[in-house]
């Protein structure tokens, strides 16, 4: 009670809407609505009060700005230099946010298995420690077995298989009796990785690049599309790279051409594998799963002939990567890969064990508790990371974007992604950003790819303050300063929920996801809370700050 009466004394005027509200919720849904609260110090919510350290320090023009902590792990993004942007000549500090709970495993990467040079290249790149699903993927995948990859975003997913094909094909390989009468010779294509967007293909490439190094990097080629084909074509007959990354229309068109020969390529990487699933890609996908690698006559069988774990195999190694798993994928799994088994953070297992639910609830008391859900409806719980905070805010459709820059303010939020469904929609909220002082910028499907590229590098750097984005942006990206994701529109279900939420709190680091819905809306929500297994807690943002206005027990 005394925690509700302390809602009143902050927000007087907003009791009564307040307590309609909250008895909305119950009429919508069969939880049980507890009292409201507000933080028992009254200390306002914001990004700074939940352990993102940050500092006010006066810059030259006067201006309050944010120092960063330094982070004890270096990232890709830049190490917080001061930033100018060329148009409003703002000094902008860019924030790097502290790893919190990092999911770092105990081992080091010298017990992987991992050749010389390549730990090397990992010390001089800053990545001192495995992390959980790194530790487990690596040797598995050293060991030949086909793996579907499954661990929260933001895990560290891409090195998990990066790293054992870098081992085994490319500059940096071990330099074993088996393959050292390959070196020095032209190698052809040995391994593919294909991802289902330009923008995540392009990050795959970069994280290859910094692992090469300058002089190596050409035994990498991006296949992407929405570039000049020819001079990717052109690339791989001059520089004859070991490693092709791409997305699958891209790589299928160029195949067919003839101009890509994969038969005798060792590694076929699938990232965002159920994405990869989707009816767009059928046909692209079907050609690159024809045609990459040598396939056993054999079939399904012949990975069983192999002697040893270390046996050279003769077809193809099939890896399956996604923070969400869903029963499509354990069945795509099963007829692509040999024996595939599932590698999670903390277990490995046959992937023929793997039961649709199983492999995605099974660590959440939450959601196992509820019922079991289709095939459609599984609830991707240990798919995001667990240093998540989750909010509702609602909004009608006309105030989302103002309420957006409530919630910025009262967050403290340097770096956001806002997810919006529609592309014009998506415009009109820049703009409107825009006007009221706040810089944005949009990136979607329908910009060139130029503006593409410009509008990631600004948001990346931390010249523009919020990105406002589509689905385009909720797979794979990775930019480490994110603090912030508001979905203006709400995704179409839970999975996509998964993606768009983890686009913040990347390795570990703490981050916020905010969902503006109108009120007819909260059904959505609470169903997405059941499924995701996580709490989406009620709030507002009023006189700058964050409240919270319900805490709900799932029934
Ligand atoms: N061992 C490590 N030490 C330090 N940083 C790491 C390590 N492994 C990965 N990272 C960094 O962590 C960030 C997140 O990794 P990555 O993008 O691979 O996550 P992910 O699990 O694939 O996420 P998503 O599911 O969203 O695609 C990247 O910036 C990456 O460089």
């Amino acid at each position: 009670m005394s925690a509700l009466v302390s809602t009143r004394v902050l927000l007087p005027s907003l009791f009564f809407q307040r307590t309609t509200f909250l008895s909305r919720i119950s009429f919508f849904n069969t939880s049980t609505v507890l009292l409201s609260h507000v933080d028992s110090k009254n200390v306002p919510l914001t990004l700074t009060s939940l352990g993102f350290k940050s500092e006010l320090v006066e810059t030259n023009n006067k201006r309050q700005k944010y120092k960063q902590d330094v982070s004890p792990i270096k990232t890709s993004i830049g190490e917080g230099k001061p930033l100018r942007s060329s148009k409003s000549k703002v000094v902008l500090t860019k924030r790097t946010l502290e790893l919190e709970t990092p999911p770092f495993a105990s081992h080091s990467f010298s017990e992987l298995g991992l050749p010389p040079l390549l730990l090397q290249r990992l010390e001089r790149e800053g990545f001192n420690v495995p992390t959980d699903v790194q530790s487990a993927a690596i040797p598995t995948i050293l060991k030949n077995h086909d793996v579907v990859i499954q661990s929260y975003t933001g895990s560290g997913k891409t090195l998990a298989y990066l790293l054992p094909i870098l081992s085994i094909v490319g500059p940096l390989r071990k330099n074993s009796p088996e393959n050292s009468d390959e070196l020095g010779k032209k190698m052809e294509i040995e391994a593919v990785i294909v991802a289902p967007s330009r923008e995540l293909g392009m990050q795959i490439v970069r994280e290859v690049e910094k692992l090469l190094g300058p002089a190596e990097k050409r035994a990498v080629q991006q296949l992407v599309g929405g570039a000049n084909r020819s001079r990717q074509e052109e690339a791989l007959k001059k520089n004859k790279p070991s490693i092709v990354v791409g997305t699958p229309g891209r790589i299928a068109e160029i195949s067919a051409a003839g101009k890509l020969h994969t038969h005798n390529c060792r590694f076929l990487v699938l990232d965002e594998v159920d994405e990869l699933l989707s009816f767009n890609f059928r046909e692209d996908m079907h050609r690159i799963l024809e045609h990459v690698g040598r396939r056993s006559s054999l079939g399904q069988n012949a990975g069983r002939a192999l002697k040893g774990p270390l046996e050279k195999r003769v077809e193809r190694q099939t890896i399956m990567v996604s923070a969400t798993v869903p029963f499509s994928v354990i069945r795509a799994a099963r007829s692509w890969g040999n024996n595939p088994l599932l590698v999670q953070s903390q277990k490995i297992i046959p992937l023929e064990a793997a039961t649709p639910s199983g492999p995605l609830n099974i660590s959440n008391p939450i959601a196992r508790s509820s019922e079991s859900p289709s095939s459609q409806d599984e609830a991707p719980a240990v798919s995001l990371p667990p240093s998540l905070k989750h909010y509702y805010c609602i909004s009608k459709l006309q105030h989302k974007v103002d309420t957006l820059r409530r919630c910025i303010h009262a967050l403290d939020a340097n770096s956001v992604i806002a997810f919006m469904n529609n592309t014009k929609q998506l415009k009109d909220a820049v703009f409107k950003l825009e006007a009221r002082g706040i810089k944005a910028l949009e990136l979607h499907g329908d910009l060139g790819k130029l503006a593409r590229s410009t509008a990631l590098k600004k948001f990346k750097s931390g010249e523009v303050r919020v990105l406002v984005t589509n689905e385009l942006s909720a797979r794979g990206l990775d930019v480490a300063e994110c603090d912030l994701v508001v979905n203006l529109d709400l995704p179409t279900d839970s999975v996509h929920y998964a993606h768009r939420a983890g686009r913040t709190g990347r390795l570990g680091r703490k981050g916020m996801v905010v969902s503006l819905c109108e009120e007819s809306e909260v059904f959505v929500v609470k169903k997405m809370q059941k499924q995701l297994g996580v709490v989406i807690t009620g709030c507002d943002f009023v006189e700058g700050k964050l409240s919270v206005i319900g805490e709900e027990r799932y029934t």
